[in-house]
């Protein structure tokens, strides 16, 4: 396999959902994680769905992130055709703006599982994907793990401006 073959799979059930899903590809990037990103649906192109499901694996992928919103049934029929994870992305829209796709993706039947992240949250999808991948690739956990202190430092960062704001406000003898 080439550098260069994808090992993330994101897939969409319409070009409308590539302002969320585009954080998933943005991280992947990021962290230097070959993916492809492609418009697949469940409803209105059922075979091609099939056809990607099956043949996931041997093409060298180890994950797909799927993206859906209203009646989710992508994730949840992605991971029905392979058994490589499948992390889903419920996507904000319509009348009941991602609480539809939220449901659809979280309550599979028992026997096909689907991760499901936070409505609309495509960026831990991306990161999801690459702790899995990280498992079994310790350069990439080598980034995670300075991505989470990075994280860790940002906040407290944050920590000392709000105490440095109200040092000497709280009369409760508030010292941390
Ligand atoms: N939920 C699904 C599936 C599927 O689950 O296979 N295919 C398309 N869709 C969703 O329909 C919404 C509206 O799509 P359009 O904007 O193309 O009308 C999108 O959020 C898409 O993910």
């Amino acid at each position: 396999m080439s550098q260069q073959d994808p090992v993330v799979g994101i897939t969409m059930g319409s070009d409308s959902d590539l302002p969320v899903m585009g954080a998933a590809a943005d991280v992947l990037e990021t962290f230097g994680v070959p993916h492809e990103v492609r418009v697949v649906s469940a409803h209105r192109t059922p075979q091609v769905l099939a056809d990607y499901g099956t043949t996931a694996a041997e093409r060298g992928l180890k994950v797909i992130i799927a993206g859906a919103g209203g009646a989710a049934h992508l994730p949840g029929m992605l991971a029905a055709f392979t058994t490589l994870p499948v992390i889903g992305v419920p996507v904000p829209n319509g009348a009941l703006n991602g609480m539809d796709a939220l449901l659809s993706i979280a309550q599979m039947p028992g026997g096909v599982p689907v991760a499901t992240v936070a409505i609309g949250n495509a960026k831990n999808a991306g990161l999801l994907a690459i702790r899995m991948l990280a498992t079994a690739d310790p350069d990439l956990a080598e980034k995670l793990a300075a991505d989470q202190q990075a994280m860790k430092d940002m906040v407290a960062d944050k920590d000392d401006r709000v105490r440095a704001r109200y040092a000497g406000e709280s009369g409760f003898g508030f010292t941390g």
